[in-house]
């Protein structure tokens, strides 16, 4: 099997996540996901979501399924690196991404959500890509989407080509070598406790001297900025006109006509750079002088987080041979 699906911005003004379109169910019932590789539930809005938490969304409706079966005796319940959560229970039906599907996957319908899924009308759910240790299924956990097609993959892989404001793809199965330029360099991942874990070799500050340093981070497409430790932040925005420190907004900010200089960072001996354009992520509120960095501290999450913003700078490459590597291209 190979596969391959949009991964479409679901805000035209910023780039603060990515859905793509999937299929549920016999006949197929078509959701909108966020593919996120720091977190291993697939879980939907369902017919089992109180209408009062349900504005706009799509929903997978298990009852009108011919191949849902209930898992019986089985919840889950999960909260986000931002607070958010939802729970429920879990049913097991067909389900394809891009052309690649499984007889058999563990669907966790949403018997509650947080406010901030409720307001978020684009996203219908989530499909975690993370290792299958992290999902949240009692008693028995269940797999990935991603552990559940390997077998059946060409070459046990899967692709993130995301991209500034516009659609990218997530390929599954095979490496699209009109993706990316140059060559891929792969690094050890560290799979526990679940999450891509990988050591980048160190980073530079526009056309400044490049520091040469591991920084141990995880790689997620469902994280929207960039989370790194406060020293190699501060010295970024030193070099930003205005730049501070915002506790009101929670984050650097500056004034969105600041000069910005790129970010770069290692993997291996490679290089990327993530150009200013993508390092002023948005205005802190619609039309305001004021912007909020792509780049923030990582001291009050605990892990270091190569989102969406670093993403988007490459063509990464999620290896689940034996054992597991992610591989990093120029674009
Ligand atoms: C500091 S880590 C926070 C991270 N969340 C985010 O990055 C959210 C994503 C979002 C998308 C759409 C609507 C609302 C929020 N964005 C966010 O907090 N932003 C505030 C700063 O400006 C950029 C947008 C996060 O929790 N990521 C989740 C997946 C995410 C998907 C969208 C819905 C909410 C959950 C997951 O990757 C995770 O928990 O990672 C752990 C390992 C941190």
């Amino acid at each position: 099997d190979t596969g391959s699906a949009a991964a479409t911005p679901i805000d035209p003004r910023f780039d603060i996540a990515y859905v793509t379109p999937v299929t549920i169910g016999t006949p197929p019932q078509t959701l909108q996901l966020d593919l996120d590789t720091g977190s291993s539930d697939l879980w939907v809005f369902s017919s089992h979501t109180p209408a009062s938490q349900v504005r706009g969304q799509r929903i997978y409706a298990p009852d009108k399924s011919t191949t849902s079966k209930l898992l019986n005796g089985h919840t889950w319940s999960i909260t986000y690196g931002d607070g958010s959560g939802s729970r429920g229970n879990v049913y097991t039906d067909k389900f394809t991404i891009g052309g690649v599907t499984v007889k058999s996957q563990a669907i966790e319908t949403a018997q509650q959500v947080s406010s901030s899924f409720t307001t978020e009308d684009a996203i219908d759910g989530l499909v975690g890509l993370g290792f299958s240790t992290l999902n949240t299924v009692s008693p028995n956990g269940q797999l990935t989407f991603f552990d559940n097609a390997k077998p059946n993959l060409d070459s046990p892989v899967f692709t993130a080509d995301l991209k500034y404001m516009k659609p990218g793809t997530y390929d599954f199965g095979f490496i699209d070598k009109t993706k990316y330029t140059g060559e891929i360099t792969y690094v050890p991942v560290e799979t526990d406790p679940g999450y891509w874990t990988f050591t980048s070799s160190g980073y530079g500050v526009g056309s400044g001297t490049f520091s040469s340093s591991p920084i141990t981070g995880i790689a997620d497409t469902g994280t929207s900025l960039v989370y790194l430790p406060t020293a190699i932040v501060t010295a970024y925005y030193r070099q930003v006109q205005g730049a501070t420190n915002s506790r009101s907004y929670g984050g650097y900010v500056f004034p969105c006509n600041s000069t910005l200089p790129a970010f770069v960072f290692g993997v291996g001996e490679a290089k990327f750079t993530i150009p200013p354009s993508y390092m002023s992520y948005a205005a802190v509120t619609d039309g305001s002088p004021t912007c909020f960095g792509g780049l923030q501290s990582s001291s009050g999450i605990g892990v270091n987080i190569w989102g969406d913003v670093a993403l988007k700078a490459a063509f990464v490459v999620f290896n689940g041979e034996e054992p597991p590597t992610i591989g990093w291209a120029n674009k």
